[in-house]
């Protein structure tokens, strides 16, 4: 157990000295970060399950999304994936998540009114990779998940705060609960980040090696 708090870059080079020099792949670490994901979901929201969206980007973070879908949907919980981010720039970690979500049939969508039905929402757009001010049809999808009244989880950051400085990034998610991983994060205790966040948990078990 650690209350060790990190920057992005501080992550990054965790999660990549874990990956290359470890030998432990990303696949394994993201499938970690799932099972934390849909543990507290069950646990925490057992009453907000009858319809669940997960909210996806095209990184990571969105991997991580629809694995989470994948998880879920093998509970037996209703679940559908949003999916907002450009199609072109999709990871190859979030590639894979999409072809084993096809094989289980899990149901997609990119229309945002969704959301209007959603229980409970998996905000799966950006994690510590958020890079820029969000505009757009990203800024829409954040703005319609905040008009809801589902509960809302966020996988590892609230999309839109900024992992080092908690600022606002244009406009963020606002959470019932943030599950980060491996380590809570600078952005998750400091500015708007704090509020934004909600309920931090930390999935300290990931296997992620801290290392200088
Ligand atoms: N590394 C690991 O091993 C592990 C990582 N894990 C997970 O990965 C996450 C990090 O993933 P990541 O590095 O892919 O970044 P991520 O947060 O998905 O964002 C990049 C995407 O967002 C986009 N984008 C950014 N800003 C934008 C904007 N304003 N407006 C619009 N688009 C914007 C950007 O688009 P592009 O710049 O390519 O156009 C790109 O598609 C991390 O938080 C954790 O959840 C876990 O699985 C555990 C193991
Ligand atoms: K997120």
């Amino acid at each position: 157990m650690t209350d060790k708090i990190v920057t992005a870059e501080e992550m990054r080079h965790y999660d990549s000295y874990t990956i290359n020099t470890i030998g432990i792949p990303s696949f394994v670490l993201m499938e970690r970060a799932a099972l934390a994901v849909r543990d507290e979901i069950l646990h925490a929201f057992p009453i907000a399950l009858k319809d669940v969206v997960v909210v996806a980007g095209s990184g990571n973070n969105g991997g991580d999304g629809i694995a989470i879908a994948r998880l879920l949907h093998i509970a037996g919980v209703n679940v559908t994936i949003l999916n907002i981010g450009n199609p072109k720039h999709t990871s190859a970690e979030h590639q894979i998540q999409e072809k084993i979500a096809h094989y289980y049939q899990i149901p997609e969508t990119a229309d945002l009114t969704i959301l209007n039905t959603a229980t409970l929402i998996v905000d799966a757009m950006f994690g510590i990779g958020i890079d820029r001010p969000v505009k757009g049809a990203y800024a829409d999808a954040i703005n319609a998940i905040n008009d809801t009244d589902a509960v809302i989880v966020a996988v590892d950051m609230p999309s839109g705060i900024n992992t080092d400085t908690g600022e606002v990034m244009g406009t963020a998610v606002r959470a019932t609960t943030t599950v980060t991983f491996a380590y809570n994060k600078v952005g998750l205790n400091k500015n708007d980040g704090k509020d934004y966040a909600g309920n931090v948990v930390v999935a300290n078990d990931m296997g992620t090696y801290a290392v200088d």
